[in-house]
């Protein structure tokens, strides 16, 4: 089949350009070399891509035969290396750890003002308030029920009763990736502009490529400028091929011939990202459902996973965001970027507490390798180290 070659199932309404990115092989000299292909149709009509089946085949003949050079290797070292959690949050388990002493240190007695004073931070700390009222009636009844008088055994009670529910809410969730039994698996980034879903979808697919699938990214946000050129340069530092669409094309289309392609590549692996932000917010879910339409239309059953990105930095408006997508899209996990640049991390517990999301991973930082799935007991260790280890 010529490069040219034109699928006349789906009518369109738009022209679509796709740019497509593949590695090439190079000696170990060399720099790894991009090559860049344009193609034109015709207008009103899809086509279909012809990757070289050296795109295609490049994670697997990485882990049969090294055809990248060190710096590549290297970077796929990167990506396996697990970042250390803990210091992501850093920002967090300080802050929570200064106003739990400074809480503290105001004690005098388990009165109602106690009570209060508890609650309101617990509240400060984005535990959320559905939450904090919840945890604060069940200490009122724990630490009569135990009759603990002094500082350091409410504290503790407290503490337990914090890490408790930190470990136990959302064991029942799904945190697990799902992958299609036979053909691509879709994952859709959604989530509002900035949040970090391009980073995401770089750093995700770094990491599935390191371990031998065949990824395909789908650059479907035409909305904004510069966010193609932003998930091209991912697929560059990753020798990730990148499906790309006009600015201001139908995004639906760039799904379309991302779809197509992965299908007949025989891709493992096809990222979407979508745009943050359109002309409002009806216009954006209406975006998101014609996308899964168009995916599952071609390939039932998938997306296999429609993840939601969430800023840890926005505290209480990502808990909003993470309620309007809930609501209007099948939301089948969260990721919840920057936790290294905030104090805000606490804010993991409504998420799953109150909206019963799953947290699937976290992001503590811009490199490649700064993303981890979520982990409930690393979390909390993350979270109360300084405190726990202090009793
Ligand atoms: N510190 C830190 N920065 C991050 C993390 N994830 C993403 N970022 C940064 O956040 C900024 C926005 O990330 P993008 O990936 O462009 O966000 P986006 O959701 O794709 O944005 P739009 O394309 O506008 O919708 C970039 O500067 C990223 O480097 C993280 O976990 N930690």
């Amino acid at each position: 089949m010529g490069l040219f070659d034109i699928f006349k199932r789906k009518p369109t309404t738009q022209p679509v350009e796709v740019v497509t990115l593949y590695p090439q092989p190079v000696a170990a000299s060399q720099e790894p070399r991009i090559q860049v292909e344009t193609l034109q149709p015709h207008p009103g009509q899809a086509i279909k891509i012809d990757l070289p089946a050296l795109a295609v085949e490049t994670s697997k003949q990485e882990v049969a035969q090294p055809l990248v050079d060190e710096k590549s290797q290297l970077d796929t070292k990167e990506t396996l290396a697990e970042p250390d959690l803990a210091s992501g949050l850093t920002k967090t388990r300080h802050t929570w750890t200064e106003r739990w002493n400074r809480f503290m240190a105001n004690f005098r007695q388990v009165d109602e003002d106690f009570f209060d004073d508890l609650e309101e931070t617990l509240i400060s700390a984005d535990v959320g308030a559905q939450t904090a009222v919840q945890l604060t009636d069940e200490l009122r009844d724990e630490v009569k029920l135990k009759n603990a008088k002094g500082q350091a055994e409410v504290s503790q009670i407290i503490m337990d009763k914090l890490i408790a529910l930190y470990q136990a809410q959302g064991v029942t969730e799904d945190t697990d990736m799902h992958f299609a039994k036979q053909g691509p698996t879709v994952i859709l980034l959604v989530g509002v502009n900035g949040v970090g879903k391009t980073t995401t979808i770089g750093k995700l697919s770094a990491r599935y490529r390191a371990e031998g699938k065949k990824v395909l990214l789908a650059a479907a946000d035409t909305f904004r400028a510069g966010a193609t050129e932003q998930l091209v340069a991912w697929g560059e530092r990753n020798q990730i091929p990148v499906v790309t669409g006009k600015a201001k094309s139908d995004p639906a289309s760039v799904v379309y011939d991302g779809v197509e392609t992965a299908i007949d590549q025989g891709v493992d692996v096809l990222f979407v990202d979508t745009a943050g932000r359109l002309q409002n917010n009806v216009n954006l879910m209406q975006e998101l459902a014609k996308m899964k339409r168009i995916i599952s239309r071609s390939l039932p059953g998938q997306p296999s996973e429609v993840l939601l990105v969430l800023d840890a930095t926005t505290g209480q408006n990502a808990l909003q965001q993470a309620r309007l997508f809930k609501d209007s899209t099948d939301v089948t996990g969260i990721v919840l970027t920057k936790l290294d640049g905030t104090a805000k991390g606490g804010i993991i517990l409504p998420i799953r507490n109150e909206l019963h999301l799953p947290v699937k991973w976290v992001g503590v930082g811009e490199q490649v390798s700064d993303l981890q799935p979520f982990d409930a007991d690393a979390f909390v260790k993350g979270l109360f180290g300084d405190l726990v280890e202090g009793h």
